[in-house]
């Protein structure tokens, strides 16, 4: 009893020299990590050795209780402080950023509360209406700054150091566990460069133009004037159109007789290209957090991984096996590719270059499928939605792709032909612009970084550079709400700034396939509009603006949902002719 009487008597001068301790540990913390866990390793031995015979004489069961609210203490505090003092850190050199009320711990998720994906996205907006250009908030111990004003965007472009992204955004955004470390990154960005490099788009002509012509029978069905939503149908498409590009299979989701595999594979998809279901999310811890979410992308990613795997499992087994003949022999796949005059896909290249393990060759796989479907896909469904709604400018779509095609509107396009559509590549231009797929760009910021406008990016925070909003800036592109394809005119006086149209990105992480997904769009709108008329978008462009939300990708939670009817025009692309 005694014994007991004395530890409890001594509980404060532990928990006060502990403290002490504590505070002098988190002072020094910042300046190296290492020497001041030494240091404090060093001094706790210290104090418990001159406390030691306290703790022998009272080393009983019961006298034990008072570790473990010291413990949790301890557990408790010292992460506390230590983000506590990175986060003065950061609100120091942001305090001049305007932004929205910050709450202590929580930062603004309280702000967002409640908010589902339209509602946050639609906060973010009225944020940088009422702040302006840069506006910060936290996430918890997050600090992220939103940009939108095109010279700071610039500087974040331009400078090179500044190309990493959030990490959970990243790895959800790309559909694969494991994000490239810095110079892994750089290699596997070179080859993956070169297939999508413009001098070798043109031998993509020939998969664009077999699954357009797939997509127009596809949606044959539907084109009776009745109320689709047409995003899955363009999904199937781009799905088959990648799938090809980068590892030379054919998936035939356009025609796939299993429908449950093909459904689960685009399932995968959409699930792996998001990042975030509550704003909260955005918060790494709280994002680990959230169980079911991460099941389900572990779901999602063991399917594509499984599919993928299996198309290089094939792939390598016949490159060590070779390719049986006629006559029964063997003879090797690159020289049967080469033979039939077939370019080698980008998985060819990646198996035969080595660099890559196989592992690695299928996270990039996966995220080229997932980047390379989704956006497409968007992209088509926001044109034909604007078109539905703008018919006059539908007309002029048209005028051009007669002026191209007659007198057989329905031939396949050759790649000149599809460069000569200019009047389309404004509209998609224009489309691009109102509707980026991707509307928010995220960088790490590792360095202080000071901006034109007197703000400081600190370092341990995240840029958001939101395109979207920078798109819409009054300033860079006058009445922004208007879909006006003639911006983007060769003749038309208004002189877009550097940095002010940024629906692919910039700087080094800028989209790695945007010529391909160019040429991909046209060819696939070409095909379609010379098939079918978008009579009607429902709700016309309000129902689309409303329901925008803010994800990886900006897509509206109600769908694309138009009507279509047939154009009296015969056909068939002279591919499929007999
Ligand atoms: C209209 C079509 C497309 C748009 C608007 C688009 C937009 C973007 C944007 C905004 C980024 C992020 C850039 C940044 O952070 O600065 C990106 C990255 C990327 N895109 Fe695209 N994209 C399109 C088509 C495609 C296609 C078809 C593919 C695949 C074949 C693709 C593959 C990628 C990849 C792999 C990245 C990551 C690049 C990296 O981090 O190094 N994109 N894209």
């Amino acid at each position: 009893m005694r014994f007991k009487l004395r530890i409890i008597e001594k509980v404060p001068h532990i928990l006060h020299e502990w403290w002490k301790m504590s505070l002098n540990f988190i002072s020094c913390i910042s300046n190296d990590f290492i020497e001041s866990i030494l240091a404090f390793s060093f001094k706790w031995t210290e104090f418990f050795v001159e406390n030691m015979g306290y703790f022998r004489e009272s080393i009983n069961l019961t006298s034990l209780w008072w570790i473990l609210p010291v413990t949790v203490l301890f557990i408790i505090t010292f992460p506390l402080y230590y983000s506590r003092r990175t986060q003065n850190r950061l609100k120091r050199l942001t305090s001049n950023i305007p932004g929205p009320l910050t709450f202590p711990i929580l930062g603004n998720i309280p702000t967002f509360a409640g908010c589902d994906l339209i509602e946050f996205f639609q906060k973010l907006v009225k944020l940088v209406n009422k702040y302006g250009s840069v506006v910060r908030f936290w996430m918890g111990d997050k600090l992220y700054v939103v940009i939108t004003d095109s010279e700071s965007i610039e500087k974040i472009f331009i400078n090179k150091s500044l190309f990493k992204k959030n990490s959970s955004v990243s790895q959800m955004a790309n559909g694969n566990g494991a994000v490239p470390d810095d110079d892994k990154w750089k290699i596997h960005r070179k080859i993956i460069s070169s297939t999508f490099n413009s001098n070798v788009l043109e031998q993509f002509m020939e998969n664009f133009i077999k699954n357009s012509f797939l997509l127009t029978e596809n949606l044959k069905p539907i084109a009776d004037e009745r109320v689709t939503d047409i995003y899955s149908y363009f999904c199937s498409c781009a799905l088959d159109i990648i799938c090809e590009t980068t590892m030379g299979t054919n998936v035939n989701a356009q025609m796939e007789d299993d429908p449950e595999y093909k459904t689960k594979l685009l399932q995968a998809i959409e699930t792996l290209g998001e990042t975030f279901k509550k704003p909260w999310m955005l918060n790494d811890w709280m994002h680990s957090r959230k169980q079911d979410f991460e099941k389900e992308r572990e779901f999602a990613m063991k399917h594509l991984h499984r599919f993928v795997n299996k198309v290089i499992d094939d792939k390598l087994a016949s490159k060590r096996n070779g390719v049986r003949k006629k006559d029964g022999s063997r003879e090797q796949v690159e020289y049967v590719q080469w033979v039939r005059g077939r370019e080698l896909s980008l998985l060819d290249l990646l198996i035969r270059d080595e660099q890559m393990k196989v592992d690695e060759i299928r996270d990039e796989l996966s995220s080229l499928i997932v980047a390379g479907t989704k956006v497409i896909a968007l992209t088509c469904s926001y044109v034909l939605s604007l078109l539905g709604v703008h018919q006059n400018i539908q007309d002029k779509v048209l005028e051009e792709q007669e002026r191209i095609f007659e007198p057989d509107m329905g031939r396949p396009p050759t790649t000149s032909d599809v460069n000569a559509m200019k009047y389309l590549e404004q509209v998609l231009k224009e489309t691009l612009r109102l509707y980026p797929p991707v509307p928010f760009l995220f960088r790490n910021i590792e360095e202080d970084m000071h901006l034109e406008n007197g703000f400081t990016l600190p370092r341990g925070s995240y840029a958001v550079i939101f395109n979207f909003m920078t798109h819409r800036n009054p300033e860079y592109y006058p009445d922004p709400e208007c879909f006006d394809p003639d911006r983007f005119s060769m003749d038309c006086p208004t002189v877009n700034r550097p940095y002010s149209y940024i629906p692919f990105g910039g700087g080094r992480r800028i989209c790695v396939a945007y010529r391909y997904g160019m040429l991909e769009v046209k060819t696939l709108l070409s095909t379609t509009l010379r098939k079918y008329k978008i009579t009607e978008t429902m709700g016309g462009i309000e129902r689309l603006e409303h329901s925008l939300q803010a994800g990886v990708v900006l897509k509206p939670a109600t769908g694309f949902n138009v009507k279509m009817a047939p154009r009296p025009i015969k056909f068939i692309p002279s591919i499929f002719r007999e």
